[in-house]
């Protein structure tokens, strides 16, 4: 095991561990939440997290006393490609794979906490909401376990409930409105609001499998920390606390002070950007994992040409293709990229662009975002408007908290758009 930092932790007996889910929306908010700690408390922080993900972390942390320590994690030997050890370059087929592959860490994490802690055990081990089973080693170790929340209050009471209850099992329509145990009555979901993970899962199915005992593990441990702010979704917390009966901290908005993921602006975003007005353009990301599928994006593509409006859009291969590939122009219209850039309307960027920098800038005056939660915070902070388009996970109760309970209370008529 390899750890980044030279400086002797204060005393044994006073570490915090922290141990995130393998996935940038998780890896990210972990960091932020080290640098917290680290300035916030007297405690030593140690992240633990596989070797590609913590040379990465290591890359973006600027404190020397967090430490970075690397799990062992041999993806061919867990089914996975190999270098694979985040959902970022994976295909949404295999993701299942890779979250079964995060239970082999468990043995790691034991073997860490037996060579370092076997007496002093840490003050508590945070561990991501899809790791249930590092609340169990925790006990074990006579430590403390607290469970991070990297999504939203409401997001995350959604999507639990759903998962601990499958609401949806026995409603026949997709249109057909239902509440879930533990909302009020008057909150209405439907089924076609729900990711397709979801929308089938019955409890035997390979993400109920996951989902279910982990959600329910984590559920057991000591307190749970929301990377969200109480005022913004009271009603998340209520229902969480309810359902707990836990302690329920919102500790955020942990968001970075820049795109500071060691990826930089090779393409030039912002000083595109910053030949426009203000508030004059759209930007279009969905986030580091999640992509639309082919139709979608030959509609989004027209769609924005015909608007006129200038636009800067982070484009992947759609759904079903591999995530690794070069964007082909066929699933786009023909001579699309190069017609709005002599137009002087557009500019694609490949995978990846420095979000916070370009949400920041003047020019920017909308997101076209699938919600995932950083990007609600990261929008939410910087006054730009985010146009809704959820593709996954807990993203459309994310969508459905904005609109429902932050905004103007309208009937949320949004459905399941389906990117994958
Ligand atoms: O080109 C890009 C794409 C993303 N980002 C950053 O990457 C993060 C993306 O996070 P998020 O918006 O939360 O999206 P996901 O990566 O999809 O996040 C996963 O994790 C989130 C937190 O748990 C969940 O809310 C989402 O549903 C889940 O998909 C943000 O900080 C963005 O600023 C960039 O800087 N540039």
């Amino acid at each position: 095991m390899q750890s980044s930092s030279p400086s002797t932790p204060k005393s044994q007996n006073d570490h915090i561990l922290l141990l995130p889910f393998l996935a940038q929306g998780h890896l990210r908010p972990f960091l932020h939440l080290a640098h917290f700690l680290n300035s916030h408390t007297p405690f030593s922080i140690t992240l633990l997290t596989t070797p590609l993900n913590a040379a990465n972390l290591r890359r973006q942390n600027p404190h020397p006393s967090i430490t970075i320590v690397d799990l062992p994690f041999n993806p061919l030997e867990l089914g996975l490609p190999p270098n694979t050890e985040n959902t970022e370059r994976i295909p949404l087929t295999s993701i299942i794979t890779l979250f079964n592959a995060t239970k082999s860490l468990e043995p790691h994490l034991r073997a860490y906490l037996t060579r370092h802690h076997h007496q002093t055990p840490p003050i508590c081990i945070v561990f991501d909401i899809f790791l249930g089973w590092a609340d169990n080693v925790a006990r074990s170790f006579g430590s403390t376990g607290i469970c991070f929340n990297t999504g939203g209050a409401y997001g995350l009471a959604a999507y639990t409930s759903i998962w601990n209850y499958l609401p949806h099992k026995n409603i026949s329509d997709d249109e057909e409105e239902f509440s879930l145990p533990g909302f009020p009555e008057d909150r209405k979901f439907r089924r076609n609001q729900f990711h397709r993970f979801l929308r089938f899962a019955d409890g035997s199915d390979d993400w109920s499998k996951f989902f279910q005992p982990h959600i329910r593990l984590s559920m057991k441990c000591s307190g749970w920390l929301c990377n969200t702010v109480e005022e913004i979704e009271p009603l998340g917390f209520e229902v969480l606390r309810n359902s707990l009966k836990l302690p329920v901290w919102g500790i955020g908005p942990l968001i970075g002070s820049s795109s500071d993921d060691g990826k930089n602006d090779d393409e030039g975003c912002v000083e595109w950007l910053n030949k426009f007005k203000e508030d004059s353009v759209l930007f279009v990301c969905f986030g580091s994992q999640n992509t639309v599928n082919p139709i979608q994006m030959m509609e989004l593509a027209k769609g924005l040409e015909e608007s006129n409006v200038p636009f800067l859009w982070v484009i992947r291969p759609p759904f079903g293709f591999d995530i690794n590939d070069e964007v082909k122009p066929e699933w786009l219209p023909e001579g699309f990229e190069a017609r709005v850039k002599e137009k002087k309307q557009g500019k694609l960027v490949r995978r990846w662009a420095p979000q916070l920098e370009i949400l920041r800038n003047e020019a920017t005056g909308g997101f076209l975002s699938h919600c995932g939660w950083n990007s609600v915070m990261e929008g939410l902070r910087e006054g730009v408007p985010i146009i809704g388009w959820p593709l996954a996970a807990e993203q459309a109760y994310n969508s459905k908290m904005l609109v429902e309970e932050m905004g103007w209370r309208s009937r949320w008529r949004g459905v399941w758009m389906g990117g994958d």
